[in-house]
Protein backbone atom coordinates (compact mmCIF):
# COMPACT_ATOMS: atom_id res chain seq x y z
CA UNK A 1 0.00 0.00 0.00
CA UNK A 2 0.98 4.23 -0.27
CA UNK A 3 0.76 6.70 1.47
CA UNK A 4 -1.54 9.55 -0.22
CA UNK A 5 -0.51 13.17 -0.09
CA UNK A 6 -3.10 15.65 -1.17
CA UNK A 7 -1.79 19.27 -1.60
CA UNK A 8 -3.26 22.24 -2.83
CA UNK A 9 -6.31 20.59 -4.42
CA UNK A 10 -9.07 23.13 -5.73
CA UNK A 11 -12.16 22.06 -7.58
CA UNK A 12 -14.73 24.94 -8.85
CA UNK A 13 -18.09 24.18 -10.54
CA UNK A 14 -18.57 27.31 -12.28
CA UNK A 15 -18.11 30.40 -10.06
CA UNK A 16 -18.77 27.99 -6.67
CA UNK A 17 -15.33 27.10 -5.51
CA UNK A 18 -16.17 23.44 -4.21
CA UNK A 19 -11.89 22.37 -3.24
CA UNK A 20 -10.81 25.48 -1.83
CA UNK A 21 -6.55 24.54 -2.08
CA UNK A 22 -7.05 21.49 0.38
CA UNK A 23 -3.74 19.81 1.83
CA UNK A 24 -4.15 16.26 3.53
CA UNK A 25 -1.55 13.44 4.26
CA UNK A 26 -2.74 9.81 4.86
CA UNK A 27 0.46 7.54 6.23
CA UNK A 28 0.98 4.70 4.28
CA UNK A 29 -1.34 1.78 6.12
CA UNK A 30 -3.24 3.81 7.93
CA UNK A 31 -7.31 5.06 8.20
CA UNK A 32 -8.65 8.41 7.47
CA UNK A 33 -12.07 9.79 7.59
CA UNK A 34 -12.88 13.33 5.92
CA UNK A 35 -16.19 13.99 8.21
CA UNK A 36 -18.17 17.03 6.83
CA UNK A 37 -21.70 18.02 6.60
CA UNK A 38 -23.79 17.33 3.11
CA UNK A 39 -22.42 19.23 0.12
CA UNK A 40 -19.25 20.36 1.72
CA UNK A 41 -16.83 18.90 -0.87
CA UNK A 42 -15.98 15.30 0.77
CA UNK A 43 -16.87 13.07 -2.59
CA UNK A 44 -15.30 15.16 -4.79
CA UNK A 45 -12.16 15.04 -2.88
CA UNK A 46 -12.35 11.15 -3.33
CA UNK A 47 -13.40 11.61 -7.01
CA UNK A 48 -10.04 13.30 -7.51
CA UNK A 49 -7.88 10.93 -5.68
CA UNK A 50 -9.84 8.24 -7.43
CA UNK A 51 -9.02 9.80 -10.92
CA UNK A 52 -12.76 10.40 -12.08
CA UNK A 53 -12.40 14.12 -11.38
CA UNK A 54 -9.75 16.51 -12.60
CA UNK A 55 -8.82 19.01 -9.73
CA UNK A 56 -8.51 22.55 -11.18
CA UNK A 57 -5.24 23.04 -9.45
CA UNK A 58 -2.76 21.03 -7.03
CA UNK A 59 -1.75 17.67 -7.07
CA UNK A 60 -2.12 14.13 -5.66
CA UNK A 61 0.80 12.09 -5.10
CA UNK A 62 0.73 8.31 -4.08
CA UNK A 63 3.28 6.63 -2.47
CA UNK A 64 5.86 8.48 -4.53
CA UNK A 65 3.93 8.70 -7.66
CA UNK A 66 2.19 11.94 -8.93
CA UNK A 67 -0.94 10.68 -10.28
CA UNK A 68 -2.52 14.16 -10.77
CA UNK A 69 -0.63 17.66 -11.18
CA UNK A 70 -1.16 20.31 -14.03
CA UNK A 71 1.03 18.53 -16.01
CA UNK A 72 -0.69 14.73 -15.75
CA UNK A 73 -3.64 12.47 -14.94
CA UNK A 74 -3.07 9.17 -14.66
CA UNK A 75 -6.29 7.13 -15.94
CA UNK A 76 -8.76 5.95 -12.90
CA UNK A 77 -7.69 2.17 -13.78
CA UNK A 78 -3.99 2.64 -13.81
CA UNK A 79 -4.11 4.46 -10.18
CA UNK A 80 -4.14 1.44 -8.10
CA UNK A 81 -6.87 2.97 -6.25
CA UNK A 82 -10.08 0.45 -5.01
CA UNK A 83 -13.19 2.28 -4.72
CA UNK A 84 -15.87 1.53 -2.80
CA UNK A 85 -19.05 3.65 -3.80
CA UNK A 86 -22.14 4.70 -1.86
CA UNK A 87 -24.52 1.86 -0.78
CA UNK A 88 -21.66 -0.56 -2.11
CA UNK A 89 -23.00 -0.61 -5.96
CA UNK A 90 -22.95 -4.36 -6.40
CA UNK A 91 -23.45 -6.17 -10.02
CA UNK A 92 -26.35 -7.50 -9.58
CA UNK A 93 -26.29 -9.60 -12.19
CA UNK A 94 -23.05 -11.56 -10.94
CA UNK A 95 -22.95 -13.83 -8.19
CA UNK A 96 -20.88 -12.64 -5.00
CA UNK A 97 -17.48 -14.79 -6.22
CA UNK A 98 -18.21 -12.29 -9.92
CA UNK A 99 -18.48 -9.55 -8.29
CA UNK A 100 -14.81 -10.12 -5.55
CA UNK A 101 -13.07 -11.41 -9.17
CA UNK A 102 -14.43 -8.67 -11.36
CA UNK A 103 -11.35 -6.52 -11.03
CA UNK A 104 -8.59 -9.37 -11.27
CA UNK A 105 -7.21 -10.49 -14.82
CA UNK A 106 -8.73 -13.78 -15.80
CA UNK A 107 -5.59 -15.74 -15.85
CA UNK A 108 -5.75 -14.86 -11.53
CA UNK A 109 -9.32 -15.92 -10.80
CA UNK A 110 -8.52 -19.08 -8.92
CA UNK A 111 -10.17 -20.94 -5.85
CA UNK A 112 -7.83 -19.97 -3.53
CA UNK A 113 -7.55 -15.95 -4.11
CA UNK A 114 -11.30 -16.19 -3.69
CA UNK A 115 -11.26 -18.19 -0.42
CA UNK A 116 -8.50 -15.81 0.55
CA UNK A 117 -10.68 -12.38 -0.01
CA UNK A 118 -13.52 -13.72 1.42
CA UNK A 119 -12.14 -14.47 4.57
CA UNK A 120 -10.55 -11.67 4.70
CA UNK A 121 -13.95 -9.81 4.07
CA UNK A 122 -14.87 -12.19 7.10
CA UNK A 123 -17.25 -13.36 4.59
CA UNK A 124 -18.35 -17.54 4.94
CA UNK A 125 -17.32 -19.36 1.87
CA UNK A 126 -20.71 -20.90 1.44
CA UNK A 127 -21.89 -17.39 0.03
CA UNK A 128 -19.46 -17.36 -2.90
CA UNK A 129 -22.59 -18.21 -4.93
CA UNK A 130 -25.42 -16.05 -3.32
CA UNK A 131 -26.52 -13.35 -5.81
CA UNK A 132 -26.03 -9.70 -3.98
CA UNK A 133 -29.74 -9.48 -3.45
CA UNK A 134 -29.51 -12.32 -1.43
CA UNK A 135 -27.19 -11.09 1.23
CA UNK A 136 -27.95 -8.62 3.95
CA UNK A 137 -26.75 -5.01 3.92
CA UNK A 138 -23.83 -5.42 5.55
CA UNK A 139 -22.43 -8.65 3.83
CA UNK A 140 -23.04 -6.63 1.03
CA UNK A 141 -21.08 -3.89 2.26
CA UNK A 142 -17.97 -6.58 2.99
CA UNK A 143 -18.32 -8.20 -0.84
CA UNK A 144 -18.46 -4.69 -2.07
CA UNK A 145 -14.39 -3.95 0.20
CA UNK A 146 -13.29 -7.44 -0.92
CA UNK A 147 -13.79 -6.33 -4.25
CA UNK A 148 -12.03 -2.93 -3.90
CA UNK A 149 -9.07 -5.28 -2.58
CA UNK A 150 -9.03 -8.15 -4.57
CA UNK A 151 -6.40 -6.69 -7.62
CA UNK A 152 -4.49 -5.09 -4.46
CA UNK A 153 -4.62 -1.77 -4.41
CA UNK A 154 -2.17 0.77 -3.39
CA UNK A 155 -4.92 2.94 -1.52
CA UNK A 156 -8.73 2.45 -1.03
CA UNK A 157 -11.45 4.94 -1.07
CA UNK A 158 -14.81 4.53 0.38
CA UNK A 159 -17.50 6.70 0.09
CA UNK A 160 -20.11 6.73 2.86
CA UNK A 161 -19.91 2.61 2.97
CA UNK A 162 -22.48 2.57 5.69
CA UNK A 163 -24.93 5.13 4.71
CA UNK A 164 -27.76 2.65 3.56
CA UNK A 165 -27.54 0.62 6.80
CA UNK A 166 -29.53 0.96 10.03
CA UNK A 167 -28.15 2.21 12.86
CA UNK A 168 -27.64 -0.97 14.78
CA UNK A 169 -25.54 -2.20 11.93
CA UNK A 170 -23.79 0.19 11.12
CA UNK A 171 -21.63 0.22 14.11
CA UNK A 172 -20.83 -3.65 13.58
CA UNK A 173 -20.21 -3.60 9.84
CA UNK A 174 -18.21 -0.50 10.87
CA UNK A 175 -16.18 -2.55 13.05
CA UNK A 176 -16.00 -5.54 10.61
CA UNK A 177 -14.51 -3.27 8.21
CA UNK A 178 -11.89 -1.51 9.72
CA UNK A 179 -11.01 -5.08 11.12
CA UNK A 180 -10.66 -6.22 7.20
CA UNK A 181 -9.12 -2.60 6.23
CA UNK A 182 -6.05 -3.09 8.98
CA UNK A 183 -6.16 -6.70 8.38
CA UNK A 184 -5.27 -6.38 4.28
CA UNK A 185 -3.17 -3.26 5.91
CA UNK A 186 -4.76 -0.88 3.69
CA UNK A 187 -4.50 3.27 3.37
CA UNK A 188 -8.03 3.92 3.12
CA UNK A 189 -9.46 7.34 3.16
CA UNK A 190 -13.34 7.24 3.73
CA UNK A 191 -15.90 9.74 3.71
CA UNK A 192 -18.74 10.50 6.28
CA UNK A 193 -21.03 12.69 8.10
CA UNK A 194 -21.30 10.42 11.02
CA UNK A 195 -19.12 11.95 13.65
CA UNK A 196 -19.23 8.42 15.93
CA UNK A 197 -18.15 6.76 12.62
CA UNK A 198 -15.90 9.05 11.67
CA UNK A 199 -13.97 9.03 15.29
CA UNK A 200 -14.68 5.62 16.04
CA UNK A 201 -12.66 3.92 12.17
CA UNK A 202 -10.20 6.33 11.44
CA UNK A 203 -6.38 7.08 12.83
CA UNK A 204 -6.89 10.47 11.83
CA UNK A 205 -10.20 12.78 11.09
CA UNK A 206 -10.18 15.43 8.37
CA UNK A 207 -12.76 17.69 9.35
CA UNK A 208 -14.01 19.44 5.96
CA UNK A 209 -16.25 22.72 6.29
CA UNK A 210 -16.86 24.58 2.87
CA UNK A 211 -14.41 23.01 0.70
CA UNK A 212 -11.75 23.78 3.23
CA UNK A 213 -10.40 21.58 6.06
CA UNK A 214 -10.62 22.99 9.67
CA UNK A 215 -8.70 20.33 11.32
CA UNK A 216 -7.05 17.05 10.82
CA UNK A 217 -5.80 15.57 14.31
CA UNK A 218 -6.58 11.92 16.08
CA UNK A 219 -9.70 11.60 16.77
CA UNK A 220 -9.38 12.31 20.54
CA UNK A 221 -7.25 15.39 19.60
CA UNK A 222 -10.36 16.39 17.56
CA UNK A 223 -13.12 15.48 20.24
CA UNK A 224 -10.79 16.91 23.54
CA UNK A 225 -9.60 19.91 21.29
CA UNK A 226 -11.62 20.70 18.53
CA UNK A 227 -10.25 24.13 16.60
CA UNK A 228 -13.42 25.66 16.75
CA UNK A 229 -16.77 26.16 18.56
CA UNK A 230 -18.86 24.84 15.18
CA UNK A 231 -16.01 21.82 14.98
CA UNK A 232 -16.89 20.92 18.87
CA UNK A 233 -20.78 21.10 17.97
CA UNK A 234 -19.97 18.85 15.24
CA UNK A 235 -18.04 16.32 16.87
CA UNK A 236 -20.49 15.74 20.18
CA UNK A 237 -22.85 17.04 22.71
CA UNK A 238 -21.43 20.81 23.59
CA UNK A 239 -22.58 23.56 25.82
CA UNK A 240 -20.95 26.66 24.84
CA UNK A 241 -20.93 28.78 28.62
CA UNK A 242 -20.05 32.29 28.55
CA UNK A 243 -17.00 32.69 31.36
CA UNK A 244 -14.62 35.03 32.91
CA UNK A 245 -10.74 33.15 33.24
CA UNK A 246 -8.64 34.40 36.02
CA UNK A 247 -5.62 32.77 36.58
CA UNK A 248 -6.28 29.28 34.74
CA UNK A 249 -10.43 29.22 36.26
CA UNK A 250 -13.06 30.03 34.20
CA UNK A 251 -15.64 31.33 36.16
CA UNK A 252 -19.18 30.91 34.56
CA UNK A 253 -23.37 30.06 36.23
CA UNK A 254 -21.94 26.18 35.82
CA UNK A 255 -19.13 27.01 38.61
CA UNK A 256 -15.08 27.34 38.31
CA UNK A 257 -13.63 25.63 35.65
CA UNK A 258 -10.00 25.02 34.94
CA UNK A 259 -9.11 26.26 31.45
CA UNK A 260 -5.33 26.33 29.50
CA UNK A 261 -6.57 29.99 28.70
CA UNK A 262 -5.40 33.64 29.37
CA UNK A 263 -7.10 36.27 31.58
CA UNK A 264 -10.61 37.68 29.68
CA UNK A 265 -13.92 36.60 28.41
CA UNK A 266 -14.56 33.32 26.78
CA UNK A 267 -16.77 30.83 26.19
CA UNK A 268 -16.23 27.63 27.67
CA UNK A 269 -16.62 23.93 25.59
CA UNK A 270 -18.77 21.64 28.53
CA UNK A 271 -19.16 18.11 27.19
CA UNK A 272 -21.99 16.30 28.64
CA UNK A 273 -19.85 13.65 30.08
CA UNK A 274 -18.18 15.82 32.27
CA UNK A 275 -21.60 17.31 34.19
CA UNK A 276 -22.25 15.00 37.13
CA UNK A 277 -25.61 15.57 38.56
CA UNK A 278 -26.38 15.72 42.14
CA UNK A 279 -28.56 16.50 45.45
CA UNK A 280 -29.90 20.48 44.97
CA UNK A 281 -29.19 20.40 48.79
CA UNK A 282 -25.87 22.10 49.70
CA UNK A 283 -25.07 21.94 46.33
CA UNK A 284 -23.03 24.72 44.73
CA UNK A 285 -24.38 25.17 41.11
CA UNK A 286 -28.04 24.15 40.93
CA UNK A 287 -30.35 23.79 37.56
CA UNK A 288 -33.88 22.80 37.24
CA UNK A 289 -34.41 20.09 34.61
CA UNK A 290 -36.20 21.18 31.19
CA UNK A 291 -35.88 17.87 29.43
CA UNK A 292 -34.90 14.25 29.92
CA UNK A 293 -34.29 12.35 26.74
CA UNK A 294 -33.94 8.34 26.96
CA UNK A 295 -31.54 6.25 25.06
CA UNK A 296 -31.96 2.66 27.45
CA UNK A 297 -28.68 2.76 29.68
CA UNK A 298 -27.82 6.70 29.38
CA UNK A 299 -30.19 9.56 29.52
CA UNK A 300 -29.42 13.00 28.26
CA UNK A 301 -30.99 15.90 30.85
CA UNK A 302 -31.19 19.27 29.44
CA UNK A 303 -30.67 21.96 32.38
CA UNK A 304 -32.02 25.25 32.73
CA UNK A 305 -28.78 26.97 35.45
CA UNK A 306 -29.61 30.28 37.38
CA UNK A 307 -29.41 33.11 34.50
CA UNK A 308 -31.45 30.33 32.19
CA UNK A 309 -28.50 29.45 30.14
CA UNK A 310 -28.60 25.66 28.91
CA UNK A 311 -26.37 22.71 30.07
CA UNK A 312 -26.63 18.99 28.71
CA UNK A 313 -25.80 16.31 30.77
CA UNK A 314 -25.54 12.81 29.88
CA UNK A 315 -26.37 10.15 33.22
CA UNK A 316 -27.15 6.73 33.77
CA UNK A 317 -30.71 5.83 33.02
CA UNK A 318 -30.88 4.29 36.62
CA UNK A 319 -30.40 8.01 38.61
CA UNK A 320 -33.18 9.84 36.10
CA UNK A 321 -34.62 12.96 37.37
CA UNK A 322 -37.08 14.61 35.73
CA UNK A 323 -38.35 17.90 33.78
CA UNK A 324 -38.89 20.79 36.85
CA UNK A 325 -36.75 19.09 39.42
CA UNK A 326 -33.31 21.14 40.78
CA UNK A 327 -30.36 19.41 40.97
CA UNK A 328 -27.28 19.71 41.62
CA UNK A 329 -24.25 20.30 38.80
CA UNK A 330 -20.35 20.09 39.31
CA UNK A 331 -18.58 20.30 36.30
CA UNK A 332 -15.60 17.19 36.31
CA UNK A 333 -12.13 18.45 34.64
CA UNK A 334 -10.70 20.92 32.62
CA UNK A 335 -12.50 22.42 30.07
CA UNK A 336 -11.29 24.35 26.30
CA UNK A 337 -12.08 27.55 25.58
CA UNK A 338 -13.13 29.39 22.57
CA UNK A 339 -12.99 33.46 22.23
CA UNK A 340 -15.67 35.37 23.52
CA UNK A 341 -18.44 36.11 20.82
CA UNK A 342 -21.29 37.96 22.68
N1 LIG B 1 -20.51 17.69 -11.44
C1 LIG B 1 -20.91 18.72 -10.69
N2 LIG B 1 -21.34 19.87 -11.26
C2 LIG B 1 -21.73 20.92 -10.50
N3 LIG B 1 -21.71 20.93 -9.14
C3 LIG B 1 -21.30 19.83 -8.53
C4 LIG B 1 -20.87 18.66 -9.26
N4 LIG B 1 -20.50 17.71 -8.36
C5 LIG B 1 -20.70 18.24 -7.14
N5 LIG B 1 -21.18 19.51 -7.23
C6 LIG B 1 -21.48 20.43 -6.09
O1 LIG B 1 -20.33 20.54 -5.31
C7 LIG B 1 -20.66 20.59 -3.92
C8 LIG B 1 -19.89 19.49 -3.19
O2 LIG B 1 -20.39 18.22 -3.58
P1 LIG B 1 -19.85 16.86 -2.95
O3 LIG B 1 -20.61 15.75 -3.56
O4 LIG B 1 -18.36 16.84 -3.06
O5 LIG B 1 -20.24 17.07 -1.43
P2 LIG B 1 -20.28 16.02 -0.23
O6 LIG B 1 -19.64 16.70 0.91
O7 LIG B 1 -19.72 14.73 -0.65
O8 LIG B 1 -21.83 15.90 0.01
P3 LIG B 1 -22.73 14.58 0.33
O9 LIG B 1 -22.35 14.16 1.71
O10 LIG B 1 -24.13 15.14 0.25
O11 LIG B 1 -22.42 13.56 -0.73
C9 LIG B 1 -22.15 20.44 -3.84
O12 LIG B 1 -22.71 21.72 -3.67
C10 LIG B 1 -22.54 19.86 -5.18
O13 LIG B 1 -23.84 20.28 -5.55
Amino acid sequence: MSSVTIAGVVKAYGDRRVLDAVDLHVADGSITSVLGASGCGKTTLLRIVAGFVRADAGSVTLGERVVEDGRTAVAPDRRGVGYVPQEGALFPHLDVAGNIMFGIPRGERTTSRLGELLELAELPADLAHRQPHQLSGGQQQRVAIARALAPAPRVILLDEPFSSLDAALRISAGKAVTRVLRHAGATALIVTHDQGEALSLADQVAVMRAGRFVQVDSPAGIYERPADAETAEFVGGASMIAAEVSGGIARCVAGAIPVAAADGRVRVLIRPEQVLLGPAAGAAVVGQVTEVGFYGAQVVVTLALADGTPLTARAPSARTPRPGDEVGVVIEGSAVTFGDES
